[in-house]
């Protein structure tokens, strides 16, 4: 069941280096949201915070509230790892568990969670997930081989059936094309359209015609130097960040005046 996101004043540190600061917005559920900007702004960093993943590094934290569906993730008592797996991850490069097989790998969150199931509870899991990611066509003769048997983009939508088995509210993607070939891009860009039907999906981007073409809202960062905190500075539809925008930075930016 797809969430809400809402952040509300988030400062995010690593020890005591403020890296990103301020973050107010609030991201509907089933939609697709872009985080752009130039490198080091703390697109990646806020990202992390979404899932608690942020904190799992010495000396990092976050201050402020992060709710989903009205309910803070960082309140005193919440399990960052219940979070975890209501908060799914896709990273930048394509990480399948090497050795295990497709099937295996469709199914790592249950066995990690403990849960018990039958092989025709299984069976079920593993074909809608592969259905759900656009994979099942080309891999149902071999379940039974390794995931890394695969190509980069198929790899990357095994990760993405993986994080779907466990029937998540909310999808992040780090940049989940970046070590992809154009065709498998725009496999993973179909697959992100679909997905919105069913969660709520934020991608970190540095194509801005990825953002362009995926996102129904789109959030500019920026930094104003080394060492000063990354700022969220508009956020609005991606047909108004794009063509119209309120801001000179994102302008410039969206313009490649810098970046
Ligand atoms: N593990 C870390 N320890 C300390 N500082 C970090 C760490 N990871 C990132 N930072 C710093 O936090 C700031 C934000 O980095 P982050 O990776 O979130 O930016 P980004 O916008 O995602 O950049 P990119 O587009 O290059 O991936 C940067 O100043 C970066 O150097």
């Amino acid at each position: 069941m797809s969430k809400s996101i809402e952040a509300i004043d988030l400062n995010v540190y690593y020890g005591s280096f403020l890296a990103v600061e301020g973050v107010n917005i609030s991201i509907a559920p089933r939609s697709v949201t872009a985080f752009i900007g130039p490198s080091g702004c703390g697109k990646t960093t806020f990202l992390r915070t979404i899932n608690r993943m942020h904190e799992v590094l010495p000396g990092a934290r976050a201050e402020g509230r992060l709710l989903m569906d009205g309910e803070d993730i960082y309140a005193p008592g919440v399990d960052p790892v219940t979070v975890r797996t209501q908060v799914g991850m896709v990273f930048q490069r394509p990480n399948p568990f090497p050795t295990m097989s497709i099937r295996d790998n469709i199914l790592a969150g249950h066995k990690l969670n403990g849960k018990r199931m039958s092989k025709s509870e299984a069976d079920g899991i593993v074909e809608k997930s592969l259905r759900g990611s656009n994979l099942w066509n080309e891999v149902k003769d071999r379940l039974d081989k390794p995931g890394s048997g695969l190509s980069g983009g198929q790899q990357q939508r095994l990760c993405i059936a993986r994080s779907i088995a466990v029937e998540p509210n909310v999808i992040l993607m780090d940049e989940p094309c970046s070590a992809l070939d154009p065709i498998s891009t725009l496999a993973i860009e179909d697959l992100i359209n679909e997905l919105k039907d069913e969660y709520t999906v934020i991608i970190v981007t540095h194509n801005m015609q990825q953002a362009a073409r995926v996102a129904d809202k789109t959030a500019f960062f920026n930094i104003a130097g080394t060492g000063k905190p990354g700022k969220l500075i508009e956020y609005d539809e991606t047909s108004v960040i794009f063509n119209n925008p309120g801001n000179k930075q994102t302008e410039d930016y969206v313009s490649g005046r810098f970046g």
